[in-house]
């Protein structure tokens, strides 16, 4: 140990204060039993998340010929706005079923690029409270209720614990571009028991995500709590149901068929079946919801043309278009419009759901 000089300020070591100085509080947690029994997974909701997870794994390894659609919200906000929405979609689900796996984006926990509100998970009240015992119970039941209504459920992996907590109820998951690079967040993937999306990175490389692919597909172990909130150590299978999507990145947008045949070729390398969905959102869109119909049209005519790696597309839709900041005075917030990313409205969304139905049997008419 250097000892200063005596005449100089020694640095004060205070008794126990060598962690915690950037935390101001502790708040317990429900643990997962206790919401799983508060909020058990019915027959109902068991019967969607199954199928639902089934129907996605055939798609990506091509046992099944139709599109796996996530489509739905930026963001979840508003809890009767979101039922609302559902309803919608699972009527329109049944109606494109023969040509369409559609499941809906319910996405609670939001990555941001720095600050900003971080979804219904996190902050429910969307007043920085950040009630997350509540955002878990609302969330869970919504996930119930939409599954309920042979709507599945897709998700964004976002916060370690959150899995334990919902994940029987959802039947589709991915990681984003600012975590598909993250091996805490591969590592958790390995232990997700339904098929995984990679997101190419904001950047827009596309190997990371093969890369994540991969590492998810391997056993791993790491630090969790089990469902009585115990601390353990989880050692994983691994997830074998791993695809790429891609998002665009910081030179633009990457749906087009290069791109396409880049993540092909980066999955066949690295000994996995091609399996890609493209985000029309994001990058691809630059952000403009008006600019999802172009790469949702471009993105139908390549897999017409026979681009039988693409396995899927996801839109972000809400029941109106566009966007809005939150207001400090949330009285004045718009039903149905994101809070988030930018959405396609309802109508829209039904529109490009009936025209892809349509175009993939034009194209399946094509073929015989
Ligand atoms: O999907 C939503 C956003 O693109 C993502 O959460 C990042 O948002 P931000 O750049 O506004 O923080
Ligand atoms: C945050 C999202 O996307 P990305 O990770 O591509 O930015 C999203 O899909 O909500």
């Amino acid at each position: 140990m250097t000892h200063l000089p005596e005449d100089q300020p020694q640095p004060t070591i205070e008794a126990g204060r060598t962690e915690n100085l950037n935390v101001s509080s502790f708040t317990p947690l429900i643990t997962p039993r206790a919401l799983k029994q508060k909020y058990p997974l019915t027959k109902e909701a068991e019967k969607t998340v199954l199928a639902g997870r089934k129907a996605a794994q055939d798609i990506l390894h091509g046992r099944d010929d139709r599109l796996l659609v996530v489509v739905g919200p930026c963001s979840i906000h508003d809890y009767a706005g979101a039922l609302e929405y559902a309803q919608k979609l699972a009527a329109l689900r049944e109606e494109v079923g023969g040509r369409l796996e559609i499941q809906m984006r319910v996405y609670v926990d939001k990555p941001r690029t720095t600050v900003g509100w971080r979804g219904y998970l996190m902050d429910p009240d969307m007043t920085g409270a950040n009630d997350i015992n509540k955002g878990l119970e609302l969330t869970r039941k919504l996930m119930l209720e939409v599954s309920e209504l042979g709507l599945p459920v897709a998700t964004e992996l976002l916060d370690p614990f959150a899995p334990q907590y919902l994940f029987d109820a959802v039947a589709w998951a991915c990681l984003g571009a600012r975590t598909t690079e993250s091996q805490t967040h591969r590592v958790m993937s390995s232990a997700v028991s339904a098929p995984m999306g990679f997101k190419n990175g904001t950047g827009g490389g596309i190997k990371l995500a093969v890369d994540a692919i991969v590492a998810a597909a391997n056993p791993h172990a790491f630090f969790t709590v089990d469902d009585d909130g115990q601390a353990c150590i989880v050692h994983t299978r691994g997830n074998p149901d791993g695809h790429v999507i891609l998002r665009g990145g910081r030179n633009g947008p990457n749906y087009a068929p290069q791109f396409v045949k880049e993540a092909a070729d980066l999955m066949s390398a690295a000994g996995l079946t091609p399996a890609i969905m493209v985000d029309c959102s994001h990058a691809n869109s630059g952000s403009d919801h008006t600019r999802q119909n172009l790469v949702w049209r471009d993105v139908l005519h390549q897999r017409s043309a026979g681009g039988r790696a693409i396995r899927g597309l996801m839109l972000e839709s809400n029941l109106q278009g566009g966007k809005q900041s939150i207001p400090a005075d949330l009285s004045s917030l718009k039903a149905g419009v994101s809070v988030t990313d930018a959405c396609v409205s309802w109508e829209e969304t039904e529109g490009l759901l009936r025209e892809a139905y349509r175009a993939l049997g034009e194209a399946e008419v094509a073929v015989r």
